[in-house]
C-alpha cells in the first residue's frame, strides 16, 4: 500500500489510462463498480433504498455511475446533483446520459432551493466532491453537508469525505462524516490524520487496477511502514555471534512512584536484542531494578559526594557513570524534572556524542531549555506524543502544521522524529516521513510509550542505524500491541503485554 497526494494520484489515472490503455470512462466504470460490489456485500439487502448526492467533477461522475449500477441491481436509487454553475465534466455529461433512459429519479438542487429530507433507512452516497476539493466549503455545498451530517442516516463517501483536503488537514473547516469511506487504489495523507477520524469513519480501499509500474517513477510525499520495509531492516544473529557484538546499552530512567517506566523500557529494551543492558536509575529505585529485571544490571552515581547522592536519592543525579562504554543511551521514562536530574540531562547531552533515544521527561526537559536543541547528538531519535510536541515546538493549528513542523525540526537539527498516535509519523533527518501503519487502541494505556523507548534503544545498541532502528522499531512496537490484543482483547493489554508480544512480532517478520 502506498500513500500518494491528489496530484499524484491523478497522474496515476492518467498514466493508466495512456498505458493499459483505457479510457477514462471505462475506469470511471471499473471504480463504479468496486464500490457498488462493497455495497451489496456490506449492507443487508434489507437497506436497498439509496439517495446518491453528487458534484459535477469526476467524484459526482462516479456517483451517477454508482447509481445506475445500484439500479441495476434492483435498488431503489434517487439522485441529487447539486449545481454550481458549471456544465460538469465530460465523464460526468457522460455518465448523466447514461442515467437519463433508467426510471431514477433525478433531482437537481438549485441554489436557495429546498434540500431533500432523507427518509429513514435510506443509505446516503456522498459523491459531491473527491479528490479534487480545493477550498474550504461553503455556501450552498456546505449547507448540504451539513444536511448530510445531520441526518441519522449511514453516509459512505466515495473516495473522500466530500470538503476534505484530500493531502492536508481541514481543520476548522467542515466536511462530510461518514460511517464508511471507499478511497480509490491507495491512501491519501489526509486519511492516516487523526483528526480525521470522525470525518472518515471505516476506511476501505478500492483496488480500481491503477497500473502499478507508475509507482516506480514517483517519489511519495509520505511512505508507510510494513512487513517488507521491516524484514528488508532486520539482521540475523550470526551462529558463532557473542554478546560483545551487540552492544552495551544504558537507560536513564524511572524516579520515585514512576519505576515502572524504567522496569518497562528496561525489559522492551532486552527484548530486542542488545548484547547488555545498564540502568542507571535513583538510589531508591535500585532494588526494585534489580528484582524485576535481573537481566539488566544497574549503575549507580559515581558522586562521591554522598549528600548530593542522597539528597537526589528519589531522582536521577549526581554524576553519570563512565559514558564510553555504551553504544547507545535511552533517556527519559519516568525521570521527572527535578533540578539535579535537568542537570544531569545536559551534562549527558555535553557527554555523549552517538545517536541516543529521548523520550517523556527528557523532551520535558529539552522543552524548557530549548537552546540544548543544537547541541543534541545527531541522529538521536524523540518519541513525543502530541502534548510533548506541543511544549517542544509550540502549539499547532492542525496535525498538518504539527507534522509540517516535526520534519523542520528533524532537517534543521538533524534528528529522528516519531510523533505518537494510531498511525506514528517518522519524520527523517533527510526529508522522508514515514506513517505507521501497526498497532491499535489496545496500547492506549500509560507505559505503552515506556516499552516503546526500550525498545528503540534496544535496536540502536544491537547495530542498527538510527533511521533503521526508528523505522523497525515504531512498526515492531505495533506488531506487538496487535499480537498482544490478539491474546488478551482490546480492553486488557498492559504495556508489559506489549513488551511479552515482541518476540511473536519479530517470529511473524523473520518466518
Ligand atoms: N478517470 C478518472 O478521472 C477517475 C476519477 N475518479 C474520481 O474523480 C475524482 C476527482 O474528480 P475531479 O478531479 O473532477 O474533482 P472532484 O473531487 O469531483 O471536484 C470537482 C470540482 O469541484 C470544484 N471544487 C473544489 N473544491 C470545491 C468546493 N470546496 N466547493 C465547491 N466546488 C469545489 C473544483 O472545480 P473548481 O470549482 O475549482 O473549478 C473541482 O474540480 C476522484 O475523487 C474520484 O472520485 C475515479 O473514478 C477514478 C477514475
Ligand atoms: N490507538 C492507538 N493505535 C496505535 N498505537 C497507539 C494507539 N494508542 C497509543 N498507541 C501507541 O502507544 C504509545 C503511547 O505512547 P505515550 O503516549 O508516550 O504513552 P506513555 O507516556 O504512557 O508511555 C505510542 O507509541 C503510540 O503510537
Ligand atoms: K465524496
Amino acid at each position: 500500500m502506498v500513500v500518494l497526494t491528489a496530484d499524484q494520484v491523478r497522474a496515476w489515472d492518467r498514466f493508466t489510462i495512456q498505458h493499459e490503455p483505457i479510457s477514462s470512462i471505462n475506469l470511471m466504470e471499473r471504480a463504479a463498480k468496486c464500490c457498488t460490489e462493497w455495497l451489496c456485500t456490506n449492507l443487508p439487502s434489507s437497506q436497498s433504498s439509496y439517495y446518491i448526492f453528487c458534484g459535477k467533477g469526476n467524484n459526482g461522475a462516479d456517483g451517477l455511475a454508482i447509481a445506475r449500477m445500484l439500479y441495476e441491481v434492483d435498488r431503489q436509487v434517487d439522485v441529487f446533483i447539486l449545481e454550481f454553475g458549471s456544465s460538469g465534466t465530460a465523464e460526468f455529461q457522460q455518465n448523466l446520459q447514461r442515467l437519463h433512459p433508467l426510471p431514477v429519479g433525478i433531482h437537481y438542487i438549485q441554489t436557495g432551493s429546498g434540500f431533500p429530507i432523507v427518509p429513514p433507512g435510506v443509505i446516503i452516497i456522498d459523491a459531491l466532491l473527491g479528490t479534487g476539493t480545493t477550498r474550504p466549503v461553503e455556501g450552498e455545498m456546505r449547507a448540504l453537508i451539513e444536511l448530510i451530517n445531520a441526518s441519522p442516516n449511514p453516509t459512505i463517501s466515495i473516495d473522500m469525505p466530500s470538503g476534505l483536503f484530500a493531502d492536508q488537514s481541514t481543520i476548522p473547516f467542515s466536511s462530510v462524516r461518514a460511517a464508511f469511506t471507499l478511497t480509490f487504489q491507495c491512501l491519501k495523507p489526509a486519511q492516516l490524520l487523526a483528526e480525521n477520524a470522525a470525518a472518515i469513519g471505516d476506511l476501505q480501499v478500492m483496488d480500481i487496477g491503477l497500473l502499478p509500474r507508475y509507482l516506480n517513477q514517483v517519489q511519495p510525499e509520505y511512505e508507510l511502514t510494513g512487513k517488507t520495509l521491516s524484514q528488508s531492516i532486520i539482521r540475523p544473529r550470526n551462529n558463532f555471534s557473542h554478546k560483545g557484538e551487540f552492544g552495551h546499552a544504558l537507560l536513564l530512567a524511572g524516579s520515585f512512584g514512576k519505576m515502572g517506566a524504567a522496569v518497562l523500557a528496561a525489559r522492551a529494551c532486552l527484548r530486542c536484542g542488545p548484547g547488555l543492558l545498564s540502568c542507571f536509575v535513583p538510589e531508591k529505585g535500585i532494588s526494585i531494578m534489580q528484582m524485576a529485571v535481573p537481566e539488566a544490571m544497574v549503575v549507580r552515581s559515581t558522586n562521591s559526594d554522598h549528600e548530593k547522592t542522597n539528597a537526589n536519592d528519589e531522582h536521577l543525579g549526581g554524576d553519570l557513570p563512565p559514558l564510553h562504554q555504551y553504544q547507545t543511551i535511552g533517556c527519559g521514562p519516568g525521570i521527572g524534572t527535578n533540578p539535579a536530574t535537568v542537570q544531569l540531562f545536559k551534562e549527558l547531552i555535553a557527554n555523549f556524542r552517538k545517536p541516543m533515544v529521548l523520550d517523556a521527561d527528557a523532551l520535558n526537559i529539552l522543552s524548557q531549555n530549548q537552546d540544548l536543541f543544537p547541541s543534541l547528538p545527531p541522529f538521536s531519535i524523540l518519541t513525543p506524543h502530541p502534548k510533548e510536541f506541543e511544549r517542544l515546538a509550540g502549539k499547532s493549528a492542525n496535525e498538518t502544521e504539527r507534522i509540517n513542523k516535526a520534519r523542520e525540526l528533524a532537517k534543521k537539527h538533524q534528528l529522528i522524529f516519531v510523533l505518537k498516535g494510531h498511525h506514528s509519523l517518522i519524520a527523517m533527518p533527510g526529508g522522508s516521513a514515514y506513517f505507521n501503519m501497526s498497532g491499535n487502541a489496545s496500547m492506549a494505556k500509560g507505559g505503552s510509550g515506556d516499552v516503546l523507548t526500550g525498545m528503540l534503544t534496544g535496536l540502536l545498541c544491537r547495530g542498527y542505524t538510527p533511521e533503521q532502528a526508528a523505522l523497525l522499531g515504531v512498526h515492531l512496537h505495533g506488531l506487538a500491541g496487535e499480537f498482544a490484543s490478539a491474546d488478551l482483547g482490546m480492553e486488557s493489554v498492559l504495556a508489559g503485554d506489549i513488551s511479552d508480544h515482541i518476540a511473536k512480532a519479530f517470529i511473524y517478520l523473520t518466518s
